[in-house]
């Protein structure tokens, strides 16, 4: 191959400058030098072919070029292990005014680090936010680097256990040492329970050792270094108090589930580049996206785009948005499902007990009633509380667990046996007996604040307590049902000719439905 390509060059060059030459003799007589135009154009043509072919045996040279360039990317990403540009600021952080305003501190350390050396102040290294999933932990401490224009450094907790087996604690040495090089930075850690568990006593596997280099890089690091650490996890429960101590994860921030006001400035920042019809209003959109976390107001606002691009359309309605909670809240819908009638019929009074109990005791406002089936679920019924709710009381809960168990008792009251359909609404009652009994000391067995130890010595009167409850939630769902036995078998048999029914329809069918208030009194 190298020889061919020399003998080429040599041939190319040479007929290179035979072109030149027929120019520069062309000023004379052309006929004369034997260069007709003809000639020369032929000539060009020719070397014009060579030099492609020249080009294309030049290509191992090229991939070998490729292959100097890969290994140079490779230790490129070696370098920038654990390296992500911060692309958001606070501006980009929805709702989270509380945690905002804590964190100006830190950002103010991070920007103006001299001012608090020469005062000798300690400003918290070590940041730990909690709460549960989507809630906006990742962005936040993204937000915070990108306000101090800071290297940010990210790394997972399951990364260092899952990922590199066996050189957890050296990894966790490479990220430190990282960014005290870039500093000022912000290393923030995923999950950090994953890493940061409670350790166990007697052993000292891999994850104690690589908690353990955790703990020395947060005491090893001094003001001197602007480096602050934000950790992030949804269980703080199980860290090792080790990691909270003063020094260290000191400072401690709870990101909740955002209420509706922080709902409604969520959902502007996702709609902020989208065509939006003039029937969507985002306040209407929070009101009923109750309980949703940021990462799913995200989700809801991109699934309405795609489902508007799927419809051809260029501007995202209302319509678009209902169908995108649903599919969020309620999971894909399952195309040609193979129901059976009896099953259709069962999960009719199913939904039609839920949404009917639901209507009767006026808890949350009853959206959607659906015998569609969607996930795993047969049919649902989506429900929505009319404000966020802080406090509730006894009664409430106990309406709540009527709620869960208006498809079991419709079924029982109509068909005379139980199914299977109920599983869920019975692992929703359960937690919620079991909050009332151990949690919030709602039973005969007075206050007990969830202990532990008082837990296994009363475990019998516990369940005694949880099954009281609902057995008297179950024995008045169907007293109700019974009542109101006629509106059951009207939702149910509107359900099997319509299959959904919203707030509204539902409502409608209903009519004033509550004049037999008086007898359920007298039951
Ligand atoms: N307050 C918020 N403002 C704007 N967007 C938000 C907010 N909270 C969440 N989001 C959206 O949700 C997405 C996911 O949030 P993020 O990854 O920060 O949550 P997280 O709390 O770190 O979740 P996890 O605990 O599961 O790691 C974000 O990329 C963003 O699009
Ligand atoms: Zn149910």
């Amino acid at each position: 191959m190298k020889k061919k390509k020399i003998i080429l060059t040599f041939f190319l060059i040479f007929l290179g400058l035979t072109i030149i030459s027929s120019f520069s003799l062309f000023s004379g007589d052309e006929i004369n030098h034997g260069f007709s135009s003809k000639n020369r154009l032929m000539l060009i043509g020719i070397t014009g072919f060579l030099f492609v072919y020249y080009i294309k045996l030049d290509k191992p040279f090229q991939y070998a070029h490729a292959t100097i360039n890969n290994d140079k990317k490779e230790s490129d990403q070696k370098d920038n292990e654990f390296f992500t540009k911060p692309k958001v600021t606070f501006e980009d952080v929805a709702g989270l005014d509380e945690v905002k305003e804590e964190l100006i501190e830190v950002i103010d350390f991070i920007n103006q680090s001299e001012k608090y050396k020469k005062m000798g102040a300690k400003i918290p290294k070590g940041i730990l936010f909690h709460g549960p999933p989507g809630t906006g932990k990742t962005l936040l401490a993204s937000a915070v680097a990108g306000e101090t224009k800071s290297s940010f450094f990210t790394a997972s907790g399951s990364e260092f256990v899952e990922k590199y087996v066996g050189v957890g604690a050296k990894r966790v040495r490479t990220l430190f040492e990282k960014a005290k090089k870039e500093a000022p930075s912000v290393i923030f850690i995923d999950e950090i329970d994953a890493i940061g568990a409670k350790r166990h006593m007697d052993s000292n596997n891999e994850k104690d050792q690589t908690l353990n280099q955790l703990l020395v890089e947060l005491d090893g690091f001094n003001t001197d270094q602007t480096v602050v650490v934000i950790g992030a996890t949804n269980r703080m429960d199980l860290l090792d108090e080790a990691l909270l101590r003063p020094g260290r994860f000191d400072r401690h921030m709870y990101i909740g589930n955002p209420n509706v006001r922080a709902r409604e400035e969520i959902l502007k920042v996702h709609t902020k580049n989208k065509p939006l019809a003039s029937d969507v209003k985002i306040d209407d959109l929070a009101k009923k996206t109750h309980g949703m976390s940021g990462a799913h107001l995200s989700n809801i606002a991109n699934e309405a785009a795609i489902i508007a691009v799927r419809e051809n359309q260029t501007i995202i309605s209302i319509k678009h948005f209902e169908q995108a909670i649903e599919r969020v809240i309620a999971g894909l819908q399952v195309k040609n499902p193979t129901v059976l009638l009896k099953e259709k019929q069962i999960v009719s009074y199913h939904e039609a007990g839920h949404a009917l109990i639901g209507k009767i005791l006026n808890t949350d406002v009853v959206q959607k009633v659906s015998i569609i089936p969607r996930g795993q679920a047969l049919g649902y019924v989506l429900h929505m509380p009319q404000d966020d709710r802080y406090i509730m009381t006894k009664e409430e809960l106990c309406n709540k667990i009527m709620v869960m168990l208006g498809g079991r008792a419709a079924e029982e009251l109509i068909f005379g046996h139980l199914s299977t359909g109920a599983k869920d609404d019975l692992k929703k009652v359960t937690e919620i007996a079991m909050q009332m009994v151990c949690e919030y000391g709602m039973s005969d067995l007075g206050y007990m604040s969830n202990n532990p130890t008082m837990m296994q010595v009363l475990g019998k009167q516990i369940n005694k307590e949880m099954n009281k409850i609902i057995d008297e939630c179950y024995d008045h769902t169907k007293q109700q049902l019974k009542v109101y036995q006629e509106e059951l078998e009207k939702i149910a048999s509107t359900l099997m000719e319509r299959e959904t029914l919203n707030g509204d329809e539902l409502t409608a069918l209903l009519g004033d439905f509550k004049r037999k208030d008086e007898t359920l009194e007298a039951v």
